[in-house]
């Protein structure tokens, strides 16, 4: 089997910094240390050798408010690649009353063109038996982690009772349940309000959904999980009130973990501002861009620990999909980009201002996720036996985001016009190089279903105490009769 050598590099780990050479045969890492050699040299002089990004939330190729994402399982990859995220998690969404194992059939059917490996969550969409049951049957087939919607109302949302009830199942199965944590009722009755008062610009949207809607939604849902006994993950965390729920949950022992998203770190709510109708719409997702002190509280959190990871939440939508909410704020399809510049954003705007460390970083965009989500050591590790998902990440590298350049399907960018200062070298994807700075050497179909298993340690441990201190009737003798 021929091997690689990254050869003159520094490895950064999310507890490490150590000088060595990386040796890869065939997908793995195969020896770790000095003076290393190999069939082929990728030189790393000058910089740090690190595990490729995990991006845990993606939507590929999506149907979503009457539209699809724009890019799918080949595009998304290959933007990720060209940014050294070498995996993507992606949300199986069966429509509501769709049988769960038929949505995953459709999800593996277009995931066939991935360039980097991939795995599922499945969404909760509906609740009844069949759902119930086939909850096992997703498990079974590596599929550990469930999203729940508290927000979109009369489309993806569930109720209180199916949550409880989807939890417990997730509790029984080891699985992780995510959550979605927006008040979905409050934000129809906000969103109605607004549309009459004649409020129907992109700028509404975020009117109707106050960090309040996410602080109330996320501390009940922390809540329900904590008496469910199962770990909770909450996505795209944006706002203060959110994570002051996560943090006060953390801090009593819950099991908690939370993910800002790169655009809520950097991009705030003076964009829905601007005069040009396009220009916000492009930026509408939920939930919205926050002000100032929401990001500090969001930043804050990723250095404290009270966050955990990193994500994108990458749900691209063309100009012209926008523009099926002219007139009409709640129609234009929610959601934004980022996964191309997640790692070199957060590194630019985290690592170069001394906000997070190199190690932080690689914690949040990676190894925190893989041990989240079950997938550690195989990614987010540079160890022997690891896969060969790696980053050469050169510091100097310098780029200007521009639409034009990049790999994503849509006609823009979120953060056009960022200077960016750190960038791959080149990209790993199973010992493949698909990344030589600008140049793309990826492989549609190259990319492979990760399956995860059920029952991390966590999951355990909460499974152990929850038996613990489970309800027990209290056996007595000589009761007294009733009515004496
Ligand atoms: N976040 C967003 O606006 N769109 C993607 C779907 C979701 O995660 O809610
Ligand atoms: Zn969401
Ligand atoms: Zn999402």
């Amino acid at each position: 089997m021929s091997s690689k050598v990254i050869k003159n590099g520094t490895v950064v780990t999310a507890d490490l910094t150590y000088k060595a050479d990386v040796k890869i045969e065939g997908d793995v890492i195969v020896e770790i240390g000095p003076n290393l050699s190999g069939d082929e040299t990728l030189d790393a002089t000058g910089c740090y050798i690190m595990p490729g990004g995990i991006d845990p939330h993606t939507h590929l190729e999506m149907p979503f408010m009457g539209t699809y994402s724009a890019d799918d399982f080949e595009s998304g990859t290959r933007a990720g690649l060209a940014g050294g995220t070498t995996m993507v998690v992606d949300f199986c969404l069966p429509s509501p009353g769709q049988s769960l194992l038929e949505a995953l059939q459709m999800w593996d059917n277009k995931s066939g063109k991935a360039s980097a490996d991939y795995s599922f969550h499945m969404a909760i969409t509906w609740w009844d038996e069949q759902v119930w049951r086939e909850m096992d049957d997703v498990v079974k087939r590596g599929i550990t982690s469930f999203k729940h919607f508290l927000a979109y109302k009369g489309a993806l949302m569930v109720n209180d009772d199916e949550l409880f009830a989807s939890f417990g199942r997730c509790a029984e199965l080891g699985a992780l349940p995510l959550v979605h944590a927006e008040n979905g009722d409050v934000v129809a009755a906000m969103t109605a309000k607004l549309l009459a008062e004649g409020n129907n610009g992109p700028e509404a949207h975020a009117y109707s959904r106050p960090p309040e809607v996410e602080g109330e939604a996320t501390n009940r849902a922390i809540m329900i999980a904590d008496m469910a006994g199962v770990p909770l993950y909450v996505v795209h965390v944006s706002s203060e009130q959110a994570h002051e729920a996560i943090r006060r949950a953390r801090q009593k022992g819950m099991r908690v973990y939370g993910e800002p998203l790169v655009q809520h770190l950097t991009l705030d709510d003076s964009e829905y501002a601007n005069p040009d109708w396009d220009h916000a719409a492009r930026r509408v997702m939920s939930p919205p861009f926050r002000n100032k002190m929401h990001q500090d509280s969001l930043w804050a959190g990723l250095q404290s620990g009270s966050l955990s990871v990193v994500a994108t939440d990458h749900c691209a939508f063309t100009t012209e999909q926008k523009r099926n909410g002219i007139g009409d704020f709640s129609k234009i399809p929610n959601g934004t980009g980022g996964l191309e510049d997640r790692l070199a954003v957060l590194w630019s705007r985290g690592v170069n201002t001394g906000r997070l460390t190199m190690n932080e970083f690689v914690a949040v965009t990676s190894t925190n996720i893989a041990k989240i989500l079950n997938l550690y050591p195989k990614k987010g590790a540079v160890l022997v036996g690891a896969d060969a998902d790696l980053i050469v990440w050169d510091p100097a590298r310098k780029k200007t985001v521009s639409a034009a350049t990049q790999q994503s399907a849509i006609d823009y960018n979120v953060f056009e016009g960022f200077e960016l200062t750190g960038l791959p070298r080149f990209v790993l994807t199973r010992g493949k190089v698909a990344v030589i700075e600008n140049e793309m050497h990826h492989e549609p179909g190259h990319g492979k279903f990760v399956g995860r298993e059920a029952k991390n340690p966590v999951n355990r441990a909460l499974s152990q105490w929850k038996e613990l201190v489970a309800p027990r009737k209290v056996e007595r003798s000589g009761i007294p009769a009733s009515g004496v």
